[in-house]
């Protein structure tokens, strides 16, 4: 496995991150655990932030919420000074109740309710990204309610194909996401937006997927938003200074993977900007980019203990862990690969091919296929690496599992964030009608 951030061996031959002993963290704080290295995502954050804003003109760096939030990682992401893109209510509420500065929230969404709206306009968050006629139309007549001028960003659809999994493409003509761009939806989006009372509009946006290598998708995009804005400016005299490019940069899982760096995205994008606007006569906008996962995704970890182990002679040895599916969907989704190492064991030769299974009910349960690992037995510790990013965002409570708890370490300081759920916690909103407790009284 390859080791990230503050990622170590220590000289017990156990994983090592922020300072903290694994069997350590696993004795204190038991499994399945997500572990997240501050000094890691602070470093990232640093890198963002010098790439983009210091060594650009006029730059934003936004944190995509929707890749991992809780109250800490908001705290954190402020105080690196990056804004914050949130989708619905409950990241926004995450965020206010951060005292995340309001301002440098961006909201997105493509199905965003009348509440949700009213919502960020009372908390009044610097941009609202209109994806829809729908949206666009009650926004308005929410502002108007509020006597209030909203500044907007338009999502735009480029068109673009960007290499990654089908699934979290978003820049394609065929995607639920914002206006189309090459029909002419967008121009239409454009002026309807600028014939309503109470919106501002600032400029647009797109985000073409996730997990994206090439640079060469990034500055297909920037062409497109480019012409786009000098198209506008051409056909409408309107002059629109602010450009999202969205997120998307991708990140190392497992051997393969092959990532930039990301002074290299941002020299992509500073020098395919220059030559549109160059090309085009067009001033230099403001760039926006949000990234989610290449700032958290390989600050993360999740720590299982190994339970069962089931071989088929000639076929596979399976080794099961305490947790799966509900904690990392990952894989299930979009055939994710992960490394892994027995963190109790982690300077041990590998021996032999596994694949690591979870605990749910359902054979695609799966987290790991074919991995080489020393000899796994029952009570050992599983570190899989880059878990940061979209698994406890996505964790469900499948087969009523309690979600995992989440504790940030850095230097030897290991704190919860998030509990650990228990029993309890799952039935914290259920309601036993009535009629059903007698029922269950009766049967007794
Ligand atoms: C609008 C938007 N912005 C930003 C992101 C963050 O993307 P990533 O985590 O790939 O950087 C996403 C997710 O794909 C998104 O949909
Ligand atoms: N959830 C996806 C990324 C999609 C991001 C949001 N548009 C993943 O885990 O890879």
């Amino acid at each position: 496995m390859r080791l990230h951030g503050t990622q170590l061996v220590n000289e017990q031959g156990h994983l090592e991150i922020g300072g903290c002993d694994t069997v350590q963290l696993v004795n204190e704080f038991g499994t399945p655990l997500y572990i997240m290295d501050e000094a890691h995502i602070r470093g990232i954050c640093r890198q963002y932030y010098s790439s983009f804003v210091e060594d650009m003109e006029n730059a934003e760096v936004i944190y995509a919420s929707k890749a991992f939030s809780t109250l800490a990682m908001c705290r954190i992401i402020a105080e690196e000074g990056l804004g914050l893109d949130v989708v619905s209510g409950g990241e926004l509420y995450t965020a206010l109740q951060a005292n995340f500065p309001t301002a440098r929230i961006y909201f997105h969404g493509n199905n965003k309710s009348r509440e949700e709206l009213a919502m960020a306009l009372n908390a009044g968050v610097g941009r609202i990204v209109v994806d829809n006629f729908h949206e666009m139309s009650i926004l308005n007549e929410i502002a108007t309610d509020l006597n209030q001028q909203v500044d907007i960003l338009l999502r735009v659809t480029p068109g673009i194909e960007a290499h990654t999994h089908e699934y979290i493409q978003t820049g394609q003509i065929d995607s639920k996401f914002g206006f189309t761009l090459p029909d002419g939806t967008a121009d239409r989006a454009l002026d309807l937006a600028l014939s309503y009372s109470h919106l501002v509009v600032k400029g647009i946006h797109a985000h073409i997927g996730s997990q994206i290598f090439e640079l060469d998708s990034f500055r297909h995009e920037v062409q497109i938003m480019i012409n786009y804005l000098a198209d506008i400016h051409e056909r409408t005299g309107c002059l629109l200074q602010e450009l999202n490019l969205g997120g998307g940069f991708g990140i190392y899982y497992a051997s393969g993977d092959d990532p930039a760096q990301i002074t290299d995205y941002a020299k992509t994008v500073q020098s395919s900007l220059e030559d549109a606007c160059r090309a085009r006569k067009f001033p230099r906008p403001k760039v926006i980019v949000e990234p989610g996962r290449s700032i958290v995704g390989t600050a993360g970890i999740t720590l299982y203990t190994v339970g069962s182990i089931k071989e088929i002679p000639e076929v596979r040895k399976y080794v099961a862990v305490d947790g799966g599916m509900a904690d990392n969907p990952r894989p299930a989704l979009y055939q994710a690969r992960y490394e892994a190492v027995l963190a109790n064991r982690a300077n041990e030769e590998t021996v032999e091919s596994v694949s690591i299974t979870g605990k749910c009910c359902e054979s695609g349960d799966m987290l790991i296929w074919d991995i080489d690992l020393p000899k796994a037995i029952s009570g050992d510790i599983l570190a899989v690496s880059c878990t940061g990013a979209y698994n406890y965002s996505m964790s469900s409570n499948y087969n009523r599992l309690t979600r995992p708890g989440v504790v940030l370490v850095k230097d030897g300081h290991a704190d919860v964030i998030v509990k650990r759920e228990t029993h309890s916690d799952l039935l914290r909103n259920d309601i036993l009608p009535a009629r059903l407790k007698f029922l269950q009284m009766a049967s007794r």
